[in-house]
């Protein structure tokens, strides 16, 4: 017999021209793969058929508003909307409410989402960049750090997180400078110097993170006495600088200077050998999705991220397997929603919310925000290439530790980084 047809909207942004990240790349066939794996599966959603109807939003939230509306007022009724890259993310989970609308977001990491009030209907496969900060507190007590200096770059993501980074330090004792610049990082890599910073956190773009590494190089704020943190999604060869740039530091300078750097980041991808939901392992999806594209995965943007876009479809379609499950005692549908049945909007909220499976990215839970709980992942620069220092799991506090950091000049961490002596 005939599938009764889900019809559900989603933005991807294919292009960066507002230098937004393009992650509908790898993400937009991750999800057509889901789709495809979803509708295949007689056990979920049996009678029923997942149609996806998508737009480019080239990560502008504007082009997104646009989308939004067509997805919403012409027919089919959608019942769900998939959502890419923080800005428009923000847009399209502030306005969807008002059509009883839940928004899954594969791509968002700004911690401005993490809020009821606002974003009321929203739920994310990615991780806030929060999600770093108690990562890097365990790090500074394990290593006895009882000042830190945040430098960070004014992106509203970066200011929220220092914000919360700043909250998390002082809860636990230990001393927070911080320094903010907009392009050029001079001054405040100077303010850094005066103020005797050792332990840094840098929060910033690639672009930006190039051009302190070199001030970094020029003052010597690098070596025995310092150790820097910075954001784990960077490509490997980030300190290596391009020639357009015009940074008067040599790709040698550069690696010296980022030598020992230790790096966080959330982990987007199962590595464990046990099957998920759709059957495969983390990697086995990897690889079929490299299969897939007819692009270099290191050339495709949101290739990292593609594991978390197609977790948000294996959310969306066990949400509405407990939402029909819920309505047949009414006597109700889910193909009959029309943005109005608000009761039926609670049961697919309320499905969602209790959503917990064993997805490629990792165990798949919501907070009582809608953010995604994952794991993080720590590596450290070394000889050039990162190394695996080891994972925190904020839920359990469980930091597992390999014992394979390195300092400069050989010897153990520097002392508490209160004492100015010169160590
Ligand atoms: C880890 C990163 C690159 C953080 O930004 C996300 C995009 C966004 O938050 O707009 C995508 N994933």
């Amino acid at each position: 017999s005939e599938r009764v047809a889900l019809h559900i909207g989603g933005t991807f942004p294919m292009e960066s021209d507002g230098g937004g990240w393009a992650g509908g790349q790898a993400c937009l066939p991750a999800v057509q793969m889901a789709l495809e794996d979803v509708n295949k599966r007689p056990d979920i959603l049996d009678g029923y058929e997942l149609v996806l109807h998508y737009y480019d939003s080239k990560c502008q939230p504007g082009l997104a508003a646009k989308y939004m509306y067509e997805l919403l007022y012409k027919p089919p009724v959608k019942l769900m909307l998939l959502a890419g890259c923080s800005p428009v993310t923000t847009t399209v989970a502030e306005a969807v409410p008002v059509w009883n609308m839940i928004v899954l977001s594969y791509g968002a990491s700004s911690p401005a989402l993490s809020n009821r009030d606002r974003f009321p209907t929203l739920f994310r496969t990615h991780p806030s960049a929060n999600l770093q900060n108690p990562t890097r507190v365990r790090l500074f007590q394990k290593f006895n750090w009882k000042k830190i200096t945040i430098l960070q770059s004014v992106e509203e993501v970066f200011t929220s997180n220092a914000k919360d980074l700043e909250i998390q330090c002082r809860e636990k004792g230990i001393k927070v400078n911080r320094q903010s610049f907009y392009g050029n990082p001079a001054d405040a890599v100077k303010t850094m110097i005066r103020q005797d910073a050792r332990i840094i956190v840098g929060l910033y773009y690639e672009n930006e993170a190039r051009k302190v590494l070199c001030e970094a190089y020029k003052n010597k704020l690098y070596g025995r006495k310092y150790v820097w943190f910075l954001i784990g999604w960077f490509s490997d060869t980030w300190y290596i600088p391009p020639k357009d740039e015009h940074l008067n530091c040599t790709a040698q300078q550069m690696a010296e200077a980022a030598q020992f750097h230790f790096t966080t980041e959330s982990i987007m991808l199962s590595r464990e050998n046990k099957v998920t939901i759709s059957g495969m392992t983390g990697v086995e999806f990897r690889d079929r999705l490299e299969n897939q594209l007819n692009t270099d995965p290191a050339d495709t943007a949101g290739f990292p991220e593609a594991p978390l876009a197609y977790d948000a479809v294996w959310a969306m379609a066990l949400a509405f397997n407990c939402t029909t499950a819920k309505l047949t005692v009414d006597r109700m549908k889910l193909e009959d929603f029309d943005y109005h049945n608000d009761f039926m909007y609670k049961q697919l909220f309320n499905c969602m919310k209790d959503t917990r499976f064993p997805g490629v990215s990792g165990e798949v839970m919501f907070s009582d925000l809608g953010d995604r709980i994952a794991r993080t992942q720590i590596e450290q620069m070394q000889g050039g290439k990162y190394i695996m220092m080891g994972t925190y799991d904020s839920g359990e506090q469980k930091l597992d530790w390999r014992n394979k950091e390195m300092f400069a000049g050989g010897r153990g961490p520097p002392p508490d980084s209160t004492i100015t002596r010169d160590w």
